[in-house]
């Protein structure tokens, strides 16, 4: 059997990028086209000068999309452009990775609310599967249209189903608490991402409005037999990837650390990318690499149990997702190409 023929749509944004870097080693596909609105017809590597001589692929106008043979899409494009491009892609014959947010909430009235967004395509929010293989692995195994998780969501939702499926911790009132470094804001600048406002600060931002709090609700909803509401508080970091949250619960019965990490390792076990640590996990624990680092713990004196969980935005909580979603998807295995050991330091 040949490889199988992949399209990346936006690839002059960062995912895109990723999607890239991570694909062109993977052993069972090839990327057959990469596609750019703005720099159509120049090279892929002109872009992204670290591709100089790897991937030199000439980027195409996404009208190419329907002229290849394709059996995988990926979505790299802004929130409320995907929805344009399902609409047009709905009956052919390729599945769709879809990396933004604009089919993982329920229904479109919660996305309109939380997106703030005019535009709401309704068709389709039926069919598309949310891309959290550790929760959803047979789902997105026959899925056509994966929307894969945001990457604030990854580290919160990993961090907290163990204790919410098996109802161990009061639904109300979980504190997520998480940072981020810049590339999650995406490749076009902004006053909130100039170097100034970043380089040697730290801040908080989307407090009590922020989208992904409805996304980890109404994922962990799903799980829980008590109707869950958190707080998520956002901040940006002064480093380029990687995502650290850490989440407060409140126990409903006496456990111990053990207890707890006993449960993180059974819950866990068979997926590849969870990683249950027994260090506090850093960002370039995991840097440029799939994994997911979940470290817990129980605070005998504060009654609190705390969870860290650690990813890079740009690989488990964008592109190395997609990837591993992709995988799924087309009947390989769930680790093909994804192998990336962290770069730390
Ligand atoms: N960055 C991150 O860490 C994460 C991002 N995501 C999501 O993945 C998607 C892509 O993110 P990211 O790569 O960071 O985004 P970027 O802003 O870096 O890139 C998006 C790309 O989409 C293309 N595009 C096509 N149409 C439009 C349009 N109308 N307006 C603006 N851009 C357009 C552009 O490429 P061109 O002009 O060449 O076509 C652009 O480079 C987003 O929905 C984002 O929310 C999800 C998880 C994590
Ligand atoms: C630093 C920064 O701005 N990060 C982005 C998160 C990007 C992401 O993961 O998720 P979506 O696909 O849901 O946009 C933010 O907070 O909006």
């Amino acid at each position: 059997m040949g490889k199988k023929k992949i399209g990346i749509i936006g690839a002059t944004g960062y995912t895109g990028s990723e999607l890239v870097r991570i694909l062109v080693n993977h052993p069972e596909v090839e990327i057959a086209l990469i596609t750019s609105e703005s720099r159509a017809g120049e090279k892929f590597s002109d872009i992204h000068t670290s591709f100089r001589g790897i991937v030199d692929i000439v980027l195409q106008p996404a009208s190419q999309v329907e002229k290849t043979d394709l059996d995988l899409v990926f979505l790299a494009l802004p929130h409320g452009v995907s929805m344009d491009f399902v609409k047009k892609y709905h009956q052919k014959p390729f599945k769709i990775v879809d990396l933004s947010g604009d089919f993982r909430l329920d229904s479109p009235e919660v996305y309109h609310e939380w997106y703030q967004k005019e535009h709401v395509y309704h068709e389709g929010f039926d069919s598309a599967v949310f891309g959290l293989p550790e929760l959803n692995r047979e789902n997105i195994k026959q899925s056509e249209l994966v929307a894969n998780p945001g990457c604030f969501p990854t580290t919160a939702i990993l961090g907290l189903a163990p204790l919410l499926s098996e109802g161990l911790v009061e639904s109300r009132g979980i504190i997520v608490d998480s940072k981020t470094g810049v590339t999650g804001a995406g490749v076009k600048p902004k006053e909130v991402t100039h170097f100034p406002n970043v380089n040697d600060n730290f801040k908080a931002y989307g407090l009590k409005k922020h989208r992904h709090t409805i996304e980890i609700q109404d994922t962990l909803n799903k799980l829980s037999s008590e109707e869950v509401s958190l707080q998520f508080t956002p901040h940006l970091l002064p480093v380029d990837r990687g995502i650290l949250s850490t989440i407060y619960a409140r126990p409903v019965k006496e456990l111990t650390t053990a207890d707890l990490n006993a449960l993180y390792l059974r819950y866990y076990e068979g997926h590849p990318f969870v990683r249950i640590t027994p260090e506090a996990p850093s960002i370039k624990d995991v840097r440029a690499s799939n994994y997911c680092n979940i470290f817990i713990t129980f605070d005998e004196r504060t009654g609190n149990i705390i969870v860290l969980s650690a990813i890079d935005n740009l690989v488990k909580g964008a592109a190395g997702q997609a990837i591993q979603n992709m995988n799924l998807m087309l009947g390989l295995d769930e680790t093909t190409g994804l192998k990336q050991v962290p770069v730390n330091p």
